[in-house]
């Protein structure tokens, strides 16, 4: 089925003020993939991710999404297709409690009442925030507005997940819970982050980028070996991959 696939050509992104942050990228993801974009800090990626929902639209060059190029005309289509979790969850997060904004994306479907609430409660329960269901999200804490961040896309129930570094503020076990939670997530994942250790785990393809341009693209643990590649994109290998008896789990066998 084709209208899963995410297709970037010849993307090229530039800012008002003349920063070029993305410089004729290329890549085509199919269905059921799960893609982890890396790279350093200022390498592009965020602005990459931005477009594959449409935040920004393509200046030159072209994404399309299944059958549908994006355009102004497509984007409210693309969205129901494309959830997004945010670099910064405050982006996403605005109404007073947290039911309110897990609810507003299926509301706004115009779902009935019922169906509204069991994906809400669906969602708080697989990003293990149930118990916060009546809270302001002002007043959480980092972790908390991430995982009520994903929360918010997960009761949209998108075919393709698109994230901006998703375990960025979270302890060790929230972070092994956002693990799980997206390894059970079988439709397709692209995951821009600085955790290496993370794409291990998740992520069997993975595209480098390198001051706007694509690097690599290729099996995950071809490019985490490749100590040149790793060196020239300002890269560290995994810490699972560099011996580490701890985060390799061989201490506690
Ligand atoms: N709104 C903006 N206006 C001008 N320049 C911007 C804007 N947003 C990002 N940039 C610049 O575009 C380039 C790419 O930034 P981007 O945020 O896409 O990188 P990134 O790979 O996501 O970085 P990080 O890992 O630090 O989040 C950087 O040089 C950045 O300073």
């Amino acid at each position: 089925m084709s209208h899963h696939i995410v297709e970037v050509t010849d993307l090229t992104h530039t800012y008002p003020d003349g920063t070029m942050a993305v410089r004729g990228i290329s890549f085509r993801i199919h269905h059921g993939e799960s893609v982890a974009v890396v790279g350093a800090n200022g390498a592009g990626k965020s602005t990459l991710l931005l477009h594959l929902n449409g935040y920004l639209t393509p200046q030159h060059g072209s994404v399309r999404i299944g059958d549908f190029p994006l355009t102004k005309a497509t984007v409210q289509d693309i969205r129901k297709t494309v959830g997004m979790i945010f670099q910064d969850p405050d982006d996403q997060l605005f109404m007073p409690t947290v039911y309110d904004d897990v609810a507003f994306g299926p509301l706004n479907l115009g779902l009935p009442p019922e169906e509204v609430e069991i994906r809400v409660q669906d969602a708080l329960v697989r990003t293990a925030v149930a118990h916060l269901r009546e809270r302001p999200p002002y007043k959480l804490s980092g972790g908390e507005k991430r995982a009520v961040a994903i929360a918010t896309v997960l009761a949209m129930t998108p075919d393709i997940l698109v994230m901006d570094e998703p375990s960025s503020n979270l302890d060790p076990r929230a972070r092994r819970t956002l693990i799980e939670l997206l390894a059970g997530f079988h439709h397709t994942k692209i995951i821009a982050t600085h955790d290496l250790d993370m794409v291990l785990d998740l992520c069997e393809r993975t595209i480098v980028i390198h001051e706007g341009t694509i690097m690599a693209d290729g099996p995950t643990l071809d490019i985490f070996n490749d100590m040149e590649l790793l060196a020239r994109s300002h890269l560290e290998k995994p810490f699972r991959l560099q011996g580490c008896p701890i985060c390799s789990g061989e201490l506690s066998r």
